[in-house]
């Protein structure tokens, strides 16, 4: 495909909605179906890149404008991409009413939605840019260097069905799990299934002192591997501090015990567990506090907010420099940004602990083929670009849904919503919670 224009042509933006099942964390549950926006740059030489990021409103509304603009540009032209979104203005109101609802993410800033938008055409332009020169995503990132990564089984707390009684997708067997038999229930699935040898637990849902019991269940049920416990930022310094005194000896790391980085500094003076966080450090401003205050030793990237796949590079040379891990976390999502994923993933050395990932809760999935894990890895393929194709018919049918008035109220993610179809009261929990 030498030679052929990379002039990006067309830019294609698609809605979704994602069926999920009825997972819990401190701030509710998940609803039936989840926005994501996947994005398909055309060059004029007939070739196809696709990315996906985030999908409410207040994304779209960026990523809009921005596909505009992106028209007669070069795929290659990846810095560009961040000029351009500068000039796309967002509208602080919406961002100052988002934030912290629904999506965990850490403080939502204009330039964290912004960058969370890029990060879907970056991955986009990557993938037209990898196809058209025969080479795979991490070739142009500069090499893969392991074959495959690790991921960890995600665990969540989960109820059999969603409240609102919509039954968004066939269970799968995976059923209710909502104390330490049902989540040891529950890893030894995904244990079977894919193959995982780690174990990260979604917790701030319960009393810490369930959660801790579910932790110890696990390592009872499998001796030696690799936890983390991850409520949210939902508890206090001091019962943080209980819990890692609790479980210090099982725990590979606590993943923000509590909210924000004078309170995760404060945890970290008082105990040996590793702090991992993908709340207190999510864009490079918070990088300096954080770091000198020894509040965090592992930083979890989401490619989607750190604006790509580049950035999540230089996160991870930022992080060897200062002495600190990186790992990535995960947020519902779909095939797209596991490849995405796994492509950086292969190129950042040092990864020491296995990124955990969404994608076996999601029945659902736009390519023509699934991503699959073989004992708890995604092997890099060495196919051009991302190595993964679009269905269509898939694409089309989620749309679809996307479009239907009957599913308006599901196109942003609200998980306090959607406690609400089982607790009509709930609202989100004051932090700190416990
Ligand atoms: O590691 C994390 O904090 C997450 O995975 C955030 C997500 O929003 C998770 O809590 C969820 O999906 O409920
Ligand atoms: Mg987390």
């Amino acid at each position: 495909m030498h030679g052929q224009s990379l002039v990006i042509a067309d830019v294609r933006l698609t809605p979704v909605l994602v069926a999920d099942p009825p997972l819990l964390n401190t701030q509710g549950v998940h609803q039936p179906y989840t926005p994501r926006l996947i994005v398909e740059v055309v060059t004029a030489g007939g070739v196809v890149g696709i990315g996906e990021t985030y999908g409410d409103s207040k994304y779209l509304e960026l990523a809009r404008p921005l596909a505009g603009r992106l028209v007669g540009r070069e795929v290659s032209d990846l810095n560009g991409l961040f000029t351009l979104a500068d000039d796309v203005s967002v509208d602080a109101a919406r961002v100052d009413a988002s934030v912290d609802v629904g999506g965990l993410r850490g403080v939502q800033t204009a330039d964290k939605l912004r960058l969370s938008v890029v990060s879907g055409f970056e991955v986009a332009c990557l993938d037209a840019l990898g196809k058209a020169l025969g080479l795979p995503v991490h070739a142009l990132l500069g090499g893969k260097v392991r074959e495959a990564v690790e991921y960890s089984a995600y665990l969540f707390y989960k109820w059999d069905g969603h409240p609102s009684g919509v039954a968004s997708e066939k269970d799968d067997g995976w059923g209710a799990a909502l104390d330490p038999a049902g989540i040891v229930a529950q890893a030894r699935l995904f244990t079977e299934r894919y193959g995982f040898t780690s174990f990260k637990l979604k917790g701030g849902v319960f009393p810490p002192e369930e959660e801790v019991a579910a932790i110890r269940a696990l390592a009872e049920a499998f001796p030696g591997l690799p936890l983390r416990l991850d409520p949210n930022g939902a508890w206090s310094v001091e019962t943080s501090l209980k819990v890692a005194a609790e479980l210090g000896d099982v725990l590979e790391y606590l993943e923000d015990p509590a909210l924000g980085t004078p309170a995760m500094a404060q945890v970290a003076a008082g105990t040996r567990v590793p702090l991992a966080t993908n709340m207190c450090v999510t864009t490079f401003e918070e990088i300096p506090e954080a770091f000198a205050n020894g509040a965090v030793q592992v930083v979890l990237s989401d490619h989607h907010y750190w604006g790509g796949l580049r950035r999540t590079r230089e996160l991870a040379a930022v992080c060897r420099t200062f002495g600190v891990s990186v790992s990535m976390h995960s947020n519902t999502h779909l095939g797209i940004s596991l490849a995405a994923m796994t492509h950086v993933a292969a190129t950042v050395p040092g990864l020491h602990h296995a990124c955990d990932s969404h994608y076996p809760w999601q029945a659902e999935d736009i390519l023509t083929s699934r991503l699959r894990f073989t004992d708890g890895k995604v092997a890099v393929t060495d196919t051009p670009g991302l190595g993964v194709a679009l269905d269509r018919d898939k694409l089309a049918a989620l749309h679809a849904r996307w479009l239907d008035d009957d599913f308006r109220a599901l196109r942003e993610r609200d998980d306090a919503a959607a406690m609400r179809a089982a607790d009509p009261d709930w609202t989100t929990p004051a932090v700190p919670r416990w």
